[in-house]
């Protein structure tokens, strides 16, 4: 049999879709069931899902939030592969500002973690954003894609979604809702490509992260 064991250590940084999967508020609850059973005589078993396409652990397209912007089948596959720092964002009070950022060490991707423990199994509502000046301010270190553990880069009742406007201004990408819960802050390379959704404003991920050699 062969091994499929990896040389480098792997860190499994996406949320399980199941039913029970929290949600943005008022968005389509994940569903899934079979449609053909083994038990029931069929030879397969084959399901169905029903989700946002914000659910788990996600990369927001451009089309998300600008009418004329990329759809996920769109996305080219460089933000979303390669090396990454994970910031240890824990103890900030409030949104993420310029002030809370460390050195960016000319990292391409940001990945900050905010939770202590990630909330797999209730929504919450005061998760950190992260202020727009913080956004431009890692645009202009070079930084192509910002990474959080939250289910948003802005706050739940947002109505002028700056972050995502200052993303959008800088023309990075977006990864939401990573459980970055075992990882210790530091480098690693990321691996988290978006589904290829025609039309899609988001895309669900796999995404993990690996040791680097
Ligand atoms: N599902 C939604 C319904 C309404 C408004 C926002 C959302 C989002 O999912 C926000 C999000 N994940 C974001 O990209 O910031
Ligand atoms: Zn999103
Ligand atoms: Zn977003």
């Amino acid at each position: 049999m062969t091994s499929w064991k990896s040389q480098r250590r792997i860190w499994d940084i996406s949320q399980t879709l199941r039913p029970g999967l929290p949600v943005w508020p008022g968005d389509t609850n994940f569903s899934f069931e079979r449609t053909w059973r083994m038990e029931d005589g069929s030879p397969v078993n084959v399901g169905r899902m029903t989700m946002s396409t914000h659910s788990g652990t996600h990369a927001d397209a451009p089309l998300h939030y600008a009418a004329d912007g990329a759809d996920a089948a769109s996305l080219e596959f460089d933000p979303y592969i390669g090396e990454c720092l994970v910031i240890d964002a824990r103890n900030v009070t409030g949104d993420i500002d310029v002030g809370d950022l460390p050195d960016l060490e000319s990292a391409d991707r940001v990945l900050f973690r905010t939770f202590e423990s990630f909330p797999h199994g209730e929504w919450r509502e005061d998760f950190k954003a992260i202020e727009a000046d913080a956004i431009r301010w890692m645009a202009v270190q070079g930084v192509k894609l910002i990474g959080t553990d939250a289910p948003s880069v802005d706050p739940q009742n947002s109505k002028t979604m700056d972050a995502h406007k200052a993303i959008l201004a800088e023309d990075m990408r977006i990864l939401e809702g990573l459980v970055l819960d075992d990882v210790p802050a530091g480098r690693y390379e990321l691996i988290a490509l978006p589904l290829k959704i025609a039309g899609g404003d988001a895309g669900l991920c796999r995404a993990i992260l690996r040791e680097l050699t």
